[in-house]
């Protein structure tokens, strides 16, 4: 009988990319939902991928976040290894809540902890990329690095990359996730390639603000801040119930929010927590009256990221 080698149990959880105003390069970590993975070691080089959800995901290496990530740290590592990966996913593909960036990155911490952790953090990110490269056409990092550093990132630049980790004051955060898939490829083609310098200027205005509002713990400046003039004006459209969501959730105290990635998932932040279930029953109403399936979740920001829960 093959003799069974390391394995590990790890967490990654969702993410909510963008922040309204920081496409590209803003992100945030939650509480819930996480997706769950179990990997070992293999004594064969190589990746073999299985599902243990019901998704219908490819589990060809190349073809799979996970398997592209851990094929691009595989690329770094001095000896020849291999890995068996079961993906339990309980953040759906294409929700706009990261569901791709927390099996890149996830794949990756836990290749890290198997191999003994000769990469730092921005190595992981840099892997991780790769999966986001097959998900959506391009490197992008505003949900991966949350994923793995938790908390709040500010992705300064990508090549050469620079990661920013924030503090931020304690928040709640309300989702909804209309049951419609996005996909992130589609939902980055109907952008418009050019920007009126008007818009930038209130865009980088907003920026600035949130991250300040974030350290400074200034509530008021990050709900002042909550604005984007760009990109969500383009892809609200795709995102039935969204102005009426927003809009209500202001009335019921939220200090704001937007988009979650490139949707459908809507986010709201609030200070108090009767506030984020206040915004909760709004999101129950909007979607309940259009007919359209979906699921809520109130929860915080995550401050860990993607971690191994234990050893199998
Ligand atoms: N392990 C995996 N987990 C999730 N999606 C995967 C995986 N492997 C491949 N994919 C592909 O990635 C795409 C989902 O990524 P996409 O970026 O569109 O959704 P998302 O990560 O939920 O959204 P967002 O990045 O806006 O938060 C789908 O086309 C899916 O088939
Ligand atoms: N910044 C990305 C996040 C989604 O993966 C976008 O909005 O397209």
């Amino acid at each position: 009988m093959a003799k069974e080698l390391k394995g590990v149990q790890v967490f990654a959880p969702a993410t909510v990319a963008n922040l309204v105003c920081g496409f590209d390069v803003l992100g945030m970590a939650l509480q819930q939902p996480q997706d769950v993975m179990t990997m070992r070691l293999r004594e064969e080089p190589g990746i073999v991928i299985s599902h243990a959800d019901g998704y219908d995901l490819p589990v060809e290496p190349e073809k799979n976040v996970a398997g592209a990530s851990l094929l691009a740290l595989m690329e770094e590592y001095p000896e020849k290894v291999g890995f068996e990966l079961i993906i339990d996913k309980r953040i759906k593909p294409g929700s706009g809540l990261g569901s791709s960036a927390a099996s890149s990155a996830g794949a990756v911490v836990g290749a890290n902890h198997l191999l003994g952790n000769p990469f730092t953090k921005e190595d992981l990110v840099r892997f991780a990329m790769n999966g986001e490269k097959v998900a959506s056409g391009v490197k992008h990092a505003d949900n991966i690095a949350p994923c793995i550093y938790g908390g709040v990132t500010l992705i300064q630049s990508i090549f050469p990359l620079n990661i920013v980790q924030l503090t931020a004051p304690p928040m709640y955060v309300t989702v909804v996730h209309p049951q419609i898939e996005v996909r992130t490829s589609d939902a980055r083609q109907i952008l418009r390639k050019e920007v009126q310098l008007k818009a930038a200027i209130k865009q980088w205005g907003n920026i600035a603000g949130l991250v300040a509002g974030f350290l400074k713990n200034d509530y008021d400046l990050i709900g002042r801040s909550l604005e984007d003039v760009i990109i969500e004006p383009v892809r609200s459209i795709l995102i039935p119930g969204f102005d009426d969501v927003k809009r209500k959730s202001k009335d019921a105290g939220a200090l704001g929010g937007g988009i979650s990635g490139s949707g459908p998932s809507i986010f709201m932040l609030s200070r108090e927590e009767y506030v984020a279930k206040g915004v909760e029953d709004v999101m129950i109403d909007v979607y309940t009256r259009l007919g359209i399936e979906f699921k809520t979740y109130v929860t915080m920001i995550n401050y860990e990221g993607a971690k191994v829960i234990s050893e199998v």
